[in-house]
């Protein structure tokens, strides 16, 4: 791990406005501990002439401040952060405040500052006898002498009541010290740092401060630290400990998930993180397909009102929301938190939101708290008016061939199924005839997205009014008519920007499509006039044998829209009654037709664990952008489609002249009737028996954990 010293002196380094090598030229502030004593921040001189570079002399003057702010008198707690020590080298030009810069990502603001006596364990302790150092808790690190530990990593704090030793658990990134750095990746291990404080008061300040940033358990020190330690008869001491109970929490494990190791996973590696944090878990292992669909849909959320953990792939996940989505308080369902466990095969959600892919750094994530919103894309099946939702991904085509065949090597391959499905279905590619309708992102959804990232959707569907509530998509709340007028124009011409394709990439596409592109990417102009006719006589002529024949296809639905009581619209498809999904704005929707090898709508990046890490289905996409983002990928053949997915490990297979990428904010597909009729969401296969609509929610869900530092 790199010690944060080194990271200073190359901040130093790198802003010393002079350009010159001379070290000797910077005034260092630092926070300063209450007793005068550099050494007590962690940066004693020695620190601080490393962090200067070895060149660098010893510091010849230095002057000291003492805090007294506050009526700070403690011998050992100071939460004057702000009060600095100038320790001087020569005339400065250039100072680095290292105490006070919460954005700096150094050492954060001081908590606490003492002297400790770290514990060391096993051979190391009959060689070397117990010293004193200087310990430092900061709102981001927690140091002793020269060791330090960030708190994102620390899970939990174990004392004893009366017991001046308490013992840090945490699960810092580590290498594996045989293996040489360039080689093998660092893992999280567990650490336990024994220390042991001056007196019990002292114990229990620590545990206490400790007690903001992870759980404490009482009276819970490991058998091995108890053992020989002088844990004193329980005398009262001043001050307290405080330790509140954990959240509770359900565990819905798929043991079939993956390789099929998920249990086991579960009980190594991440229940002791959790119970270690005082989790109280309800864990139900699933005996069958939907069965974590069914629990979600009846089980008392006041058993579980702290978030739900899912042990294995997105599938799994997906059941869990569809079935809390389901309910008839799926209000307050949506809110309930949901923790990712990769226990899967593609885990993509939790790899792309979080950036975690392996299952302890996720327990430790869960453990930190913290949640992040993404979007909902729901898909509803015009025919019944089923909604299923999804957060990953929604396709049609290849990729559900692949995932249907795959069920039928889930034993045998585990994760590596995809690929053996892939490569047999690539043997025998079908053709999927289908009819694609969008309606595109205006161009101010897609440049003002970043804005409303931290927004609830909700409140923007409120803010916002009929449209947003119509078409389920955040619009900005700076829109008003005349904007709105805007967005009609932009859409009538829809610009490269809006298809998401740079000039030079649209324009080497467009080079490269030739004659028979231009056929299946035919843009519908707005033709309000007898529509039903026009679209009989386009479903004829788009399956027909010459599918990729040029055609326009126009709007695909007769709609006619009621108000209902409840505020929502009803609409009448084709003489059947559905809810909740509206093709709005008729006049902007975009159509295609003919022969495609997939139609893929995703929620996000949609990056693969089993994948390079610079793969990505859409590149452009983000979690909580409010769009849904639209690969269509036209029939080339076999060689054209190893050429995708092998561009796609570098996300660069958008430019491919036979790929269409689109922003849009619903999409409506209806596959060709004696066409493949498997359609995946979140890798959960479901049956296409005619058209269907996906478009975002207008709210978010929101997972457990915090995206990881790089
Ligand atoms: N006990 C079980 N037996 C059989 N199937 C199950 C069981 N529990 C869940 N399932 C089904 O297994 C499917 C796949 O589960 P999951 O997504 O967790 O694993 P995965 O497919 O390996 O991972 P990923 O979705 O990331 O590729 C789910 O759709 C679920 O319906």
């Amino acid at each position: 791990m790199r010690a944060p010293w080194a990271k200073l002196g190359a901040l130093s380094r790198k802003i010393n406005p002079l350009g010159t090598s001379n070290q000797n030229q910077f005034v260092v502030d630092i926070a300063r501990n209450n007793n005068g004593d550099l050494n007590g921040n962690g940066l004693g001189a020695h620190s601080v002439s490393a962090a200067l570079g070895e060149t660098s002399p010893r510091p010849t003057e230095w002057s000291f401040r003492r805090c007294g702010q506050n009526g700070c008198r403690s011998t050992n707690h100071c939460e004057s952060a702000g009060t600095n020590i100038s320790a001087s080298l020569k005339n400065g030009d250039v100072r680095i405040d290292v105490g006070g810069d919460e954005g700096s990502d150094l050492l954060g603001e001081i908590v606490m500052t003492g002297n400790l006596t770290p514990q060391s364990t096993g051979l190391s302790s009959k060689l070397t006898p117990p010293v004193e150092v200087s310990a430092r808790l900061t709102t981001k690190t927690f140091f002793w002498g020269l060791r330090h530990l960030h708190l994102d990593d620390i899970v939990a704090v174990s004392c004893h009541d009366g017991s001046e030793r308490f013992t840090i658990h945490s699960y810092p990134l580590m290498r594996t010290r045989w293996v040489p750095s360039s080689f093998g990746k660092p893992r999280r291990r567990r650490k336990d740092v024994h220390l042991i404080a001056p007196s019990q008061e002292e114990a229990a300040n620590w545990v206490n401060v400790f007690g903001n940033y992870c759980h404490v358990n009482v009276n819970k020190l490991p058998l091995k630290e108890q053992k020989g330690a002088s844990v004193k008869e329980k005398v009262v001491v001043d001050v307290a400990i405080k330790s509140k109970p954990g959240p509770v929490m359900l565990v819905v494990l798929n043991p079939r998930s993956g390789r099929g190791k998920a249990s086991k996973v579960f009980r190594t590696r991440v229940q002791p993180i959790l119970e270690l944090a005082g989790l109280t878990l309800t864990v139900v292992e699933t005996t069958h397909a939907r069965h974590a669909q069914q629990l979600a849909a009846s089980i008392n959320l006041s058993t579980c009102a702290d978030g739900i953990i899912c042990v294995g792939g997105d599938g799994i996940l997906n059941e869990v929301l569809n079935g809390l989505l389901s309910r008839d308080d799926s209000e307050f369902a949506r809110t309930i938190p949901l923790g990712i466990i990769p226990a899967g095969s593609d885990n993509s959600l939790v790899w792309t939101v979080f950036g975690i892919r392996d299952p302890t750094t996720a327990a430790v994530a869960i453990v930190k708290g913290g949640t992040i919103s993404t979007d909902v894309i729901g898909v509803e099946w015009h025919k019944t008016g089923a909604v299923h939702y999804g957060l990953t991904v929604a396709y049609y085509g290849f990729m559900s061939d692949v995932l249907e065949l795959s069920g039928r090597y889930q034993r045998r391959f585990g994760p590596l199924r995809y690929f053996v499905a892939g490569a047999l279905r690539l043997l025998c590619l079908s053709h999927y005839q289908c009819e694609v309708h969008y309606l595109p992102a205006p161009l101010e959804l897609e440049s003002v997205h970043v804005d409303h990232a931290a927004d609830s959707v909700d409140t923007l569907a409120q803010e916002t009014g009929s449209l947003s509530a119509c078409s389920g998509v955040v619009v900005p709340p700076r829109l008003n008519g005349d904007s709105l007028t805007g967005i009609v124009e932009a859409n009538t011409e829809p610009s490269d920007y809006i298809r998401g394709l740079d000039g030079k990439a649209r324009s080497i596409s467009l080079g490269r499509m030739g004659p028979c592109a231009e056929d299946a990417v035919t843009v519908a102009s707005a033709t309000p006039v007898s529509r039903a006719r026009t679209r009989s006589k386009t479903r004829s002529r788009s399956f027909g044998l010459n599918a990729m024949a040029p055609e326009s296809v126009s709007r695909p639905v007769q709609i006619s829209r009621r108000g209902s009581t409840d505020g929502s619209l009803d609409n009448e498809v084709d003489g059947t009654k559905t809810r909740g999904w509206l093709l709005d704005e008729e006049d902007k929707w975009e159509s295609r037709s003919g022969t495609y090898l997939g139609i893929i709508m995703c929620n996000h990046e949609c990056k693969t664990v089993q994948c390079m890490k610079t793969q990505s289905l859409a590149p452009r996409a983000e979690h909580d952008d409010g769009l849904v983002h639209l690969l269509l990928v036209r029939d080339v053949g076999r060689l054209q489609l190893i050429r995708f997915f092998l561009l796609m490990q570098f996300g660069r297979h958008l430019s491919l002249p036979f790929v269409e990428y689109t922003k849009a904010r619903a999409v409506w597909l209806k596959p060709a009737p004696r066409a493949h009729q498997g359609c995946g969401i979140d890798g959960e296969l479901l049956t296409l028996d005619g058209p269907i609509t996906t478009r975002m929610q207008p709210f978010q869900c929101h997972l457990i954990g915090k995206q990881q530092r790089t």
